[in-house]
């Protein structure tokens, strides 16, 4: 561990082209001649690990996970090694081509002319919307009028940015989330129980924008011109699943379900040991809706479908009212791209908007499961609490609650009066965490 990142104890931001471009060849060299990991512990070698220390290093080069691939690793960090219990089966599935498996496929929506539809062809896309949602809790959409070319290119501009040399990038990393726009390997990397193969370049892009010089230049003009594209495209969304759950069109934009939101561009290097990592690790996304371009070439994506990884082959997709489990395999040969748009509504702390069960959909023998809570309230240190504990899935077509455990073994279904749910959610100290499931809307890959 400590000869790899040595070099680095000069470090810092005045010196930092130069003393990136020292240690990028001294690491080269000392992979070179001792063929090792530059001094992380890999499995193979687990004495001495001091996990933080190692975060902390890893950190400080800035180069994220691209760094450590060009440098030559040849084993995966102990750092990125995935524990046994929170993803167990990622080698099995790495091979998610069981016959299970391929019994599901991922629902593809036709979103084409959706405006010039009549009423009847309207009402079909909406069902087909809200199936898939409640059904999968993802879909894929073609003709969702983002150009081809400019898709291609934003791709194609999150690659450049991410392979461009690392004192280039170095520049723009930053933990610091509270800054607008940023580049950071793993943003939990210091609470996860394993770091991902991935590395990010984010930006917030609304309620207030970016200034274009805060992006930088590589990237500028294509992210805001897809951009402008994906929130028209995240706005017709919001419409059609309003229209589908039987409300007014502009009902979950009037909550402002698409006031805040930030676009998220990764990069998964490849990896020289895919099945001892993970490019993402299973989660379910706590934004409203979430639009996702993905890679036109590189696979990857899956997504937990009655506990089963399905793949989800490059093209353009969505989920409903449950936020679904998904995650990103690593892998071997090539580096892998996507770009994840957030709505994740007013996330502010002055923002005092509460959100809750949809009151429209409530009745009497439909009551409210969850109290309500502010999105600042649900987000941050109450959702790392909660994810610690226990994860909450409602649907409010199934007026099920699941729980699932955090190992991820168990899952249950279960029938409960409101009272009893507010009691255990008390218990739990997770009053509110209904905001994820009720809102949830679930993820839309792009293509
Ligand atoms: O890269 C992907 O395809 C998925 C990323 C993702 O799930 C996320 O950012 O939440
Ligand atoms: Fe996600």
């Amino acid at each position: 561990m400590a000869r790899y990142f040595e070099g680095f104890d000069d470090f810092n931001s005045h010196h930092l082209i130069l003393t990136c471009l020292k240690i990028t060849e001294k690491t080269r060299k000392m992979v070179a001649s001792n063929g090792n990991n530059h001094g992380i512990s890999t499995q193979s070698e687990s004495n001495n690990y001091d996990r933080m220390k190692e975060l902390k290093a890893f950190d400080e080069t800035k180069a994220g996970v691209r760094g450590l691939v060009d440098a030559g690793i040849k084993e995966v960090p102990r750092i990125f090694i995935s524990p046994p219990t929170v993803d167990d089966d990622i080698k099995k599935n790495l091979d998610s081509n069981t016959e299970s498996a391929k019994e599901f496929s991922i629902p593809v929506i036709d979103l084409g002319d959706i405006k010039k539809r009549d009423a009847h062809q309207r009402k079909l896309i909406i069902d087909q919307v809200i199936n898939s949602c409640e059904n999968f809790g993802f879909f894929q959409v073609v003709n969702h009028g983002v150009p081809k070319n400019l898709t291609d290119g934003m791709l194609e501009k999150v690659r450049l940015f991410h392979e461009q040399p690392a004192e280039v990038r170095a520049a723009y990393y930053s933990r610091n989330l509270k800054v607008n726009c940023g580049y950071v390997s793993n943003f939990d990397l210091y609470q996860a129980p394993s770091a991902n193969w991935r590395d990010t370049y984010y930006c917030s892009m609304a309620p207030t924008p970016p200034k274009p010089e805060e992006i930088p230049t590589i990237l500028r003009d294509t992210l805001m011109e897809y951009s402008g594209h994906v929130e028209k495209l995240g706005l017709e969304l919001f419409e059609l699943i309003s229209e589908g759950l039987g409300l007014k069109p502009n009902h979950l934009m009037d909550i402002d379900c698409a006031k805040g939101w930030a676009l998220l561009c990764h990069y998964y290097p490849e990896c020289p040991q895919p099945e001892l990592t993970i490019g993402t690790a299973k989660h379910a996304d706590s934004s409203f809706l979430t639009i996702l371009l993905q890679d036109n070439h590189i696979s990857g994506l899956q997504v937990l479908h009655q506990n089963q990884w399905v793949d989800v082959p490059p093209l353009l997709s969505n989920d409903r009212l449950k936020s679904v489990e998904h995650r990103v395999l690593a892998n071997l040969e090539n580096p892998r791209v996507s770009v994840a748009c957030f709505f994740h509504g007013t996330r502010l702390e002055q923002s005092s908007r509460k959100y809750g069960p949809i009151k429209e959909l409530l009745s009497e023998s439909d009551r409210p499961k969850y109290r309500e809570t502010t999105i600042h309230d649900h987000s941050g240190r109450k959702r790392r609490e909660i994810e610690e504990t226990t994860r909450w899935f409602y649907s409010p077509s199934q007026l099920k609650m699941k729980v699932k455990s955090r190992n991820y073994g168990s899952s249950k279904t279960v029938d409960k009066s409101s009272e009893e749910v507010d009691v255990e959610i008390a218990a739990q100290g997770v009053i509110g965490e209904r905001v994820i499931d009720i809102f949830s809307i679930g993820s839309l890959a792009v293509n």
